[in-house]
This record gives C-alpha cells, structure tokens and sequence, in this order.
C-alpha cells in the first residue's frame, strides 16, 4: 500500500456537505490519527524537498494546520494567510469563489520581504480559487511563489490547471477522483 492509499483511508466523505451534490472531504479524521497526521506531514515535506523556499504560508483554517507542522519540519517561518477581519494591522485582501460559496483572504504584506520564496500550503486543492488568490496577495506583498503543495487534490476540478497558468507548480499527496 502506497502512503497515498494509506492516507485516502483515513480521509472521511461526507455526502451533501455543506451544498446539496458536494463530496466533503473531511480531514478531522486524518488529524485525529497521530501517525496519519506524522505521514502526512512527512509527505508534504517529501514533495518540498528540493525546492528553493524561504517560508511556507498555509490558508486558514485547515492550511494553518498543516502549513505550520510543514514549517516547523523545514525550520523555516510561517506565514498566514487569513480570512477577513482577523489581522490587527492594515492588509491587503483577495475574493474568490469556492466549489461551495464565496470568501475572501488576507495578508499582512509587512511579513515578507522583497524576493522572499514563499511555498503555499494548503490542505486540499479543489478548483483553485483560494491557491490563486493565496498567490496573487503573496506576490503582491513582493513574495515569489512558484510551488504550492496540498494533501488532496480534486483534479476532476481543475485546480492543478489554473496554478500551472500562473506558473505555480502544483503537487499533492493524495488525489480524489470526482469532486
Ligand atoms: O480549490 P478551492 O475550490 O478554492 O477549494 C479549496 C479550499 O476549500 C477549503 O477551504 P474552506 O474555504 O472551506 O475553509 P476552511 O479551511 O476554513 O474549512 C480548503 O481548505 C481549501 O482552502
Ligand atoms: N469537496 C471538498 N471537500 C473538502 N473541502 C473542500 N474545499 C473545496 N471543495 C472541497
């Protein structure tokens, strides 16, 4: 069995959630298994391996989860990516459309540096919509985004697509077929 195979056992589908016709993949599952969270953990960090980065920023709520273990593995720092209304200074923000609503993130561009290389972490790959707007604020804050790494990708949705037309290469762990 591949750690791929091993992890997809441990992600719960939720039929109907939270819109009638969505297949919810529920990561809680994953993270309540201690060696299931270390592996994937571990494959985030195997399919960072290589990669010439200087921080990793995770999309809240499930990236911070993920983003940050990835963070402490590699020894470098953290940056959030946040939903709107949290941070405590002046941010710059990004809209989008979900598979399943609207949203919005938000950076403080003060965390990064000009020509920081920023690895975007995220726990799931769907259409894309959040991994692009998470990229257009980090470059906009002066960050250079060329890779982002998910637990679970959606390709049937198309989100791998869209980051390659923004020349952000995609790779996840674990892929799901139908969405
Ligand atoms: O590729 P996309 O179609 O943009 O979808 C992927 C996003 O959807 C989920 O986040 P959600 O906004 O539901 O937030 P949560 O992490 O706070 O649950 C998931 O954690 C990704 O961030
Ligand atoms: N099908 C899905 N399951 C879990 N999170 C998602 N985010 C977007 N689509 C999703």
């Amino acid at each position: 069995m591949t750690i791929a195979d091993d992890l997809r056992e441990l992600i719960r589908t939720v039929p109907d959630f939270p819109k009638p016709g969505i297949r919810f993949r529920d990561v809680t599952t994953l993270l309540a298994h201690g060696d299931g969270l270390r592996r994937s953990v571990a494959g985030l960090a195997g399919l960072a391996d290589g990669l010439d980065i200087d921080s990793v920023a995770g999309i809240e709520a499930r990236g911070f989860i993920f983003g940050s273990a990835l963070a402490v593995h590699l020894g470098l720092g953290f940056i959030p990516l946040r939903k709107p209304g949290k941070l405590p200074v002046a941010t710059i923000g990004e809209d989008y459309d979900l598979e399943y609503g609207k949203a919005r993130l938000e950076l403080d561009p003060t965390l990064l540096k000009p020509g920081q290389r920023v690895l975007l972490v995220d726990d799931l790959l769907a259409t894309g919509g959040t991994a692009v707007a998470g990229t257009r604020l980090l470059r906009r804050a002066g960050g250079v985004v060329n890779s982002a790494v998910f637990v679970i990708d959606l390709p049937e949705l198309g989100g791998a697509g869209l980051l390659a037309e923004m020349e952000v290469a995609a790779q996840s762990i674990v892929g799901f077929d139908g969405h």
